[in-house]
């Protein structure tokens, strides 16, 4: 059964504050979910050791991104190896704003993936299709080609097929993010689908891989969303830092589904 994933991504907002408030709300009220989702907080990397003092276990905790290096004179840089010493369990690659923002590229993508394996963390991959892209029919193509490129390190890994089971793949189509507009259910089922598909040609457990969805998810449109069968769970931006909208997300996925 494919895991079923509520993950916050707090981008670069947050305080000291925000996590004591927000992260004990999010334990206190998503430690008793029935629905078997597990709840990922991932702030700003200097907050990380805050959440994870006051998730105390029953929250999972990521990192917003890494470097290339596992070491070295990298001014400004974490690595995964750091994020694992932290205790973080997950890892976010390849999100659109460091994609566009940072000039983050499909190759920089695969390495910091397989740097993320090596240290034995869950690397949330994500993609999506600009506005652009979609309304020139590329929507499907474009996401394939970043799925087969990101993943590539996956595919030559030596163990493969234990290599994997760290893996999340997050469709966040770009003009979505933190814009009030969701992709459709269905549209969101059907490019969901062709991610799987892509995956399944590329030699991976596709039907063991969990998919989330991204792009400005909210507690009114998630149990649509999560009630289409490739859609595993969200990856949830701006209503992450409203306590309660989180909590709300996090009840939607139906129990026993
Ligand atoms: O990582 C999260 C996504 O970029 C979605 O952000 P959003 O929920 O604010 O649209």
């Amino acid at each position: 059964m494919r895991r079923r994933i509520v993950a916050g991504n707090w981008k670069m907002n947050g305080s000291k504050d925000l996590s004591e408030k927000l992260v004990g709300y999010v334990r206190s009220e998503t430690g008793s979910l029935d629905n078997g989702v597990e709840v990922v907080i991932i702030p700003p990397a200097l907050y990380v050791g805050d959440v994870l003092r006051l998730a105390q276990d029953a929250v999972s905790v990521g990192v917003q991104n890494v470097g290339q290096w596992q070491a070295g004179a990298y001014t400004g840089e974490i690595s995964s190896e750091m994020a694992k010493d932290a205790g973080c369990r997950y890892v976010l690659v390849g999100h659109s704003e460091r994609r566009q923002l940072f000039g983050e590229t499909d190759e920089q993508v695969a390495e910091k993936v397989s740097l993320v394996l090596a240290s034995g963390l869950t690397a949330i991959v994500c993609v999506g299709e600009t506005l652009e892209e979609r309304e020139s029919g590329q929507a499907e193509s474009v996401v394939a080609a970043q799925v087969r490129a990101g993943l590539s390190s996956v595919v030559r890994a030596a163990s493969s097929a234990s290599a994997w089971k760290n893996i999340v793949v997050a469709y966040e189509p770009v003009w979505a993010i933190g814009t009030g507009k969701t992709a459709t259910a269905e549209d969101a089922q059907a490019m969901h689908a062709s991610i799987r598909g892509v995956l399944k040609d590329m030699g991976a457990p596709a039907e063991e891989i969990s998919l989330l969805y991204g792009g400005s998810v909210k507690a009114d449109n998630a149990a649509a969303l999560f009630s289409e069968p490739d859609i595993d769970g969200g990856l949830i931006g701006g209503a992450s830092l409203v306590a309660e909208d989180f909590v709300s997300i996090c009840r939607y996925f139906p129990a026993g589904a």
